[in-house]
């Protein structure tokens, strides 16, 4: 068999009907070899079965799907097990085998029906148990072995058959997390080695972390596939799986992350509301409002901060100046602007010094402001005085409202205020 002149593994306008029910329907893709491929999907999309088909294990109704280039149902069972390793999801491990003897079971493509398993056999065996990191339980019964370690064990034996082709079938469900990311960790090396990874994950974000390409399932078709942030999206993760979520990349790990959250709010016309922030006062504010789907606006945010990086990541407005300069013209008149369109303006507990000062001075001209205060203005003041004058003077004028931050999320979350 050819691994290198036909895609790997080919599926066109494949179809799985059972009964009167269509599980699958319209599935095309193509995959090469050092592709690690994420199925992902909600419960019941028709990953299982998907893989199963694929595998040739059960029955494809429509269209068809190639192995190197060749139909998957002129393949004989050897070929097959050449060909392709499946690791089930809950498969019974038999009882009184040791891991090794598990692990052995992988070379029977390889055996002929009345050849026990040769020193090549154990050598390879041995070889995975050892990439999987379970050699030293090779003499132990896998009833005694734990979840994880099991994994890890039917892991090796899938590897053992030594096929261009694997597919798992969660094989992280049930692992803690350290289990998960190693066997994601495994799959990866798996495939820069030559090989395709086929993996059925419900943990998107460790899918997306390790996978080369995703394709997301829903209602029995292929709703996106692609790289990892063309198919984690925010409106297809609403299609797929009817949730609120926010996508982005997250600072810390620089990994894709999600924020998911119950929508509120969306039935009614929500209030423009406009946040002065900066140096990250107002991350929880903009968290807050923009999860109960308010029209949300912020600034003046500083470049690399927090409060500028949220905005970013919920898709919000933001005006953001240079860090450690002054706040200029330009930016002083879009703030303004978007005070005077607001209904509200949030000014969070932002701390002052003369680059930012503007800010404070900016949500005078709002028609409505509500001050958040957790700490007195004086020991936020590095003015020299000047913003706590300024700040006293503002909280006298009657538009004005002053909460601390738990007061404002809990008359927020009841509908109290705005
Ligand atoms: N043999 C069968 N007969 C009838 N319906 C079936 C059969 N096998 C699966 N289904 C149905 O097909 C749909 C897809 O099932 P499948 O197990 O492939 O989904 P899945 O995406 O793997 O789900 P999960 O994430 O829960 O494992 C489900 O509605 C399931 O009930």
């Amino acid at each position: 068999m050819n691994a290198t002149s036909e895609f790997a593994l080919a599926a066109s306008n494949v179809g799985v009907t059972i009964g009167d029910k269509t599980i699958l329907r319209d599935i095309s893709f193509a995959a090469n070899s050092g592709e690690f491929v994420g199925i992902i999907g909600p419960n019941g999309a028709g990953k299982s079965t998907l893989l199963r088909g694929l595998r040739g294990m059960g029955a494809i109704t429509s269209g068809a799907v190639l192995v190197f280039g060749r139909p998957l149902h002129t393949l004989g069972d050897k070929q097959l097990a050449r060909s392709i390793a499946y690791m089930q999801q809950d498969v019974n491990v038999g009882f009184g085998f040791n891991a090794l003897e598990v692990v052995l079971a992988g070379r029977y493509p390889y055996l002929k029906w009345w050849q026990n398993e040769q020193r090549e056999d154990y050598e390879i065996a041995r070889k995975y148990m050892a990439f999987t990191g379970v050699e030293a339980l090779a003499e132990k019964s896998v009833q005694q072995v734990s979840g994880g370690e099991r994994q890890r064990i039917l892991l090796a034996k899938v590897l053992a058959q030594e096929t261009p082709l694997i597919f798992l079938d969660e094989p992280t469900a049930s692992l803690d997390l350290g289990y998960q990311e190693e066997i994601f960790r495994h799959c990866r090396v798996i495939c820069q080695e030559g090989k395709m990874v086929l993996i059925i994950a419900h943990d998107i974000k460790l899918a997306a972390k390790f996978c080369t390409r995703l394709i997301l399932l829903a209602g029995g078709t292929i709703l996106a596939d692609g790289r990892p942030e063309e198919v984690i999206t925010a409106q297809n993760l609403e299609k797929a799986y009817g949730l609120h979520s926010d996508v982005f990349i997250n600072k810390v790990t620089g990994n894709l992350d999600i924020h998911t959250y119950e929508a509120a709010g969306t039935t009614t016309l929500q209030p423009v509301v406009h946040v002065i922030g900066g140096g990250g006062s107002a991350g929880n504010i903009l968290r807050l409002l923009h999860e109960r789907s308010y029209n949300l606006s912020g600034g003046v945010f500083q470049q690399g901060d927090s409060d500028a990086d949220v905005a970013m990541a919920f898709g919000i407005q933001a005006i953001v100046g240079q860090p450690f300069c002054i706040i200029d013209k330009v930016q002083a008149t879009k703030n303004r602007e978007k005070i005077l369109a607001a209904d509200v303006t949030v000014l969070s507990n932002l701390y002052y010094g003369q680059q930012n000062l503007d800010n404070l001075e900016a949500a005078f001209v709002a028609k409505k402001v509500i001050i958040i205060e957790d700490t007195a203005i004086e020991e936020r003041d590095f003015t020299g005085g000047k913003a706590s004058k300024l700040y006293r003077d503002l909280c006298t004028l009657p538009q004005v409202t002053v909460l601390s931050s738990v007061q404002f999320a809990e008359q927020v979350v009841t509908g109290e205020i705005l």
